[in-house]
């Protein structure tokens, strides 16, 4: 059963298709566009798949653009397929949802906490959680050894963060630095802030979460920019660049195994 797995985030939709919907499938192909060019997928980077015969996606960037994916799918001649997408509960696939409001909780942390967590319980016992990821925001989730989502941070991306500080300041024009321990000059200030300033917030959540379980935290990082961040961690993290298609493939294998 062919599948096809969305991550629509406010920057790119990252699509995946497998060979089957549950863990382990065999990936058949992937891309990502961003979301300016997401128009012509049936045109380009989905011309010649096969017809997949389920598909599930997260998206955050809005309805506007949600339809625009379905228009896609719809134009596909061969495809005939419903395209679902979910939306965050008070559970699902072993987590609960610990949010104030469940359903207004974004749908790709929901999809990453359950892909993390399964992650988790493959590699051993269970253990609470940090579920990091750095796309165009950065989300910092925790979850306890239940697999309870206890809450978690939301902080500006590194663009957003650089974009903020041009437009707010007269003095800070400058092209991209590196990260170094004790900047001396702009471009690399402010690099280094907004990489500390990430690397910061995950341990800040590893600190509450480890003094509220009792116990040292695993640890897993995604989004396009998670590489970015890897050098400047402070504790032991798995970077798992498909993590969303993996809670997909979860999720589905869920729903749809017969
Ligand atoms: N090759 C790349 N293409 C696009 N964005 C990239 C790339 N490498 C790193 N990035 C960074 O990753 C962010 C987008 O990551 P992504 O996970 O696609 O975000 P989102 O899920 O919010 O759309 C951008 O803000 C950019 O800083
Ligand atoms: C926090 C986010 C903007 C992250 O989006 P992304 O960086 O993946 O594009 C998204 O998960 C979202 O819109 N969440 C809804 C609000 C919430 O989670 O509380
Ligand atoms: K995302």
């Amino acid at each position: 059963m062919t599948f096809l797995a969305i991550d629509v985030g406010n920057t790119r939709l990252k699509w995946a298709m497998y060979d089957a919907a549950h863990p382990g499938a065999t990936l058949l192909a992937h891309g990502a566009e961003f979301l300016e060019h997401i128009d012509q997928l049936a045109e380009t980077g989905w011309a010649g798949l096969p017809a997949p015969d389920r598909m599930l996606g997260c998206v955050v960037a809005g309805d506007a653009v949600m339809r625009r994916v379905q228009q896609q799918i719809e134009q596909m001649a061969h495809w005939d397929v419903a395209a679902q997408w979910v939306v965050p509960s008070a559970g699902e696939a072993g987590v609960t949802n610990g949010y104030d409001h469940p359903t207004r909780l974004g749908a790709d942390r929901w999809v990453a906490m359950i892909g993390a967590r399964h992650q988790v319980l493959r590699q051993g016992r269970p253990r609470p959680l940090v579920v990091v990821m750095v796309g165009t925001a950065v989300t910092v989730d925790a979850l306890d050894a239940s697999g309870h989502f206890l809450g978690g941070l939301i902080l500006p991306g590194h663009g957003i963060m650089l974009r903020a500080l041009e437009t707010g300041t007269a003095g800070l024009h400058v092209p991209t630095g590196e990260v170094t321990l004790f900047p001396t000059n702009t471009s690399d200030a402010l690099t280094s802030g907004g990489t500390y300033a990430i690397a910061g917030a995950v341990e800040r959540i590893y600190q509450h979460l480890d003094a509220r379980c009792g116990e040292a935290p695993a640890c897993i990082m995604a989004g396009g920019a998670g590489w970015k961040m890897a050098p400047s961690m402070t504790r032991p993290f798995e970077l798992i660049d498909n993590l969303i298609f993996d809670g997909l493939l979860v999720i589905a294998g869920q729903r749809w195994r017969a």
